[in-house]
């Protein structure tokens, strides 16, 4: 089918690429040209496994191309997925100014032939309508134009008036994963009103359906829910508002852990067991960070409140967040009593591994608190070390590799649980600190082997 992607960033490019690679002919179209003048040339702007080479044979096989053109991927695509930012605003609620300019810039450049609209971006529930509105105004806006150019642009009035669905199809990806979790879905939702629109949906995710592209090819096929808009939209804020809370919950009773002298890690294993908890989603840390837990759980509190409901729950799931995403600055005033002065280091720096995104990563609050105390900041990143000036961080001093870091630190913090710090050498880091204490902020590392190490350790209700 022919798909069009406005909107290149981890949802857009790593969706246009899937679906060229499993033989769509995908146009990706964003309105910064440097990204795509990278994307010509092979290369993917974000770091996110398996990405660059997906990118590169759908380039070979002609089944994806990258312009800066609307127009060009409006007319190619009878399938037009928007998949631009929707970051918040200061207010909590969602910014949604990149999807008004790109819905009536589809409206401004229909050209006759049925299209799918569809709503890939997060957006706040009622959006399908309104994004609609938008087309339908971009689509009065090229009429006045085509009106106002005279006879011979007349003659292709009736043309502009294109049939289109929207529908919503919210994204579920996770960032580190998002190549494998397209290929891999636990579901897919389809939201809308119209039965031609939502068919060509499943026509176009068929091969995913169908598992055709998955790593595990025996599993049944993959679910894919049709619902209204509004649901659709909604089961997006709500997925994301359940995972954040159920964090935030493990958070709470680490945090009781660590008074009572209990282990988080035995007891999240102890109540994940429980099928109707499940394991997943319970690794007590230093709280959800990244660009969708923190905006679209503020969304949606904001959304009820339009209402004028309080959504409870919700806000103190944030509350929760928002102090645990300090926990290892009061963790490191117990361990070395005064700040002001000393050497800080921090193992990670992205909101999560294998991603290179830093947007709401709790490592940025925790440089910001510990350069108020006045304690110099350093940091390693596997990534962001090798990106580092690109990324404009500033009070920290992003070194080259772990043992540089640790030299003359007086604590290590692991903000970021990369696979690459199982293997570090802990014995040496440590006899190249002032002093070895080791905060955990993810429970990723073995407290006996951090001990034995030269460390004083200290987890997160452990
Ligand atoms: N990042 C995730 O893991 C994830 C997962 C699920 C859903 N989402 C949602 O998907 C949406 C996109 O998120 P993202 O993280 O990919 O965003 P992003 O910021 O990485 O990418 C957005 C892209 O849109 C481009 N853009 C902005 N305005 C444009 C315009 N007018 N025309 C063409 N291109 C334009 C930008 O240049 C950028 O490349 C958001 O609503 C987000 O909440 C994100
Ligand atoms: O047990 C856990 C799991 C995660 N986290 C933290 O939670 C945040 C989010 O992690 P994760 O969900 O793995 O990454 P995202 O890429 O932000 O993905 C979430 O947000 C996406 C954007 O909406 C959704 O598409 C995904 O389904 C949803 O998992 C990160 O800071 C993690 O460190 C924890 O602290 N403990």
């Amino acid at each position: 089918m022919r798909v069009c992607v406005i909107g290149t960033g981890y949802v857009g490019l790593v969706t246009g690429a899937c679906l060229a690679h499993i033989g769509h002919s995908v146009i990706c179209v964003d309105n910064n040209e440097e990204k795509v003048k990278l994307m010509k040339s092979g290369q993917s702007p974000i770091f996110e496994p398996g990405l660059s080479e997906i990118m590169q044979s759908a380039i070979q096989s002609g089944n994806i191309e990258f312009t800066t053109d609307i127009s060009a991927g409006v007319s190619h695509g009878e399938i037009l997925f928007i998949a631009v930012g929707t970051p918040p605003l200061p207010t909590g609620e969602s910014d949604t100014r990149y999807v008004e300019a790109v819905a009536r810039g589809i409206g401004a450049n229909l050209d006759g032939g049925y299209k799918v609209i569809v709503n890939k971006s997060t957006v706040p529930i009622g959006s399908g309508d309104w994004v609609r509105m938008l087309v339908m105004d971009g689509i009065a806006e090229q009429k006045t134009l085509v009106t106002a150019g005279g006879a011979a642009s007349q003659e292709k009035l009736p043309e502009y008036a294109s049939e289109f669905d929207v529908v919503s199809n919210p994204e579920f990806l996770r960032e580190g994963s998002a190549v494998y979790d397209t290929f891999n879905p636990d579901r897919i939702v389809l939201g809308g009103n119209s039965p031609r629109a939502i068919d060509m949906m499943k026509e176009l995710y068929a091969p995913i359906v169908e598992r055709n592209f998955a790593s595990d090819k025996s599993l049944p096929q993959v679910p894919v829910l049709a619902t209204d808009l509004s649901s659709a939209e909604m089961i997006k804020y709500a997925a994301n508002a359940f995972l954040a809370t159920k964090i935030s919950f493990i958070n709470e009773v680490a945090n009781i852990c660590d008074r009572v002298g209990a282990d988080i890690t035995q007891v999240a294993k102890g109540i994940g067991l429980d099928s109707r908890i499940g394991s997943k989603f319970l690794q007590a840390g230093i709280g959800w960070g990244g660009s969708c837990f923190p905006k679209d759980v503020s969304a949606l509190v904001h959304t009820a409140d339009d209402y004028g409901y309080e959504a409870q729950l919700l806000k103190a799931a944030v509350s929760v967040n928002e102090r645990q995403r300090l926990i290892a600055l009061e963790k490191l005033q117990q361990a070395l009593k005064i700040l002001k002065g000393k050497t800080v280091g921090l193992l990670g720096l992205t909101f999560k591994p294998d991603t290179d995104d830093l947007r709401d990563a709790p490592a940025l609050n925790l440089i910001e608190q510990l350069n108020r105390l006045g304690a110099k900041v350093k940091a390693y990143d596997p990534i962001i070390s090798q990106t580092g000036m690109r990324h404009g961080l500033s009070g920290v001093l992003v070194e080259t590799d772990a043992e540089r870091l640790a030299d003359g630190c007086d604590a290590l913090v692991l903000v970021t649980e990369w696979e690459q710090f199982s293997n570090l050498d802990y014995a040496k880091m440590a006899k190249l600190m002032s002093h070895a204490v080791m905060i955990d902020g993810r429970n990723f590392l073995d407290p006996e082997t951090m001990v034995r190490a030269g460390f004083q350790y200290i987890g997160v209700g452990r």
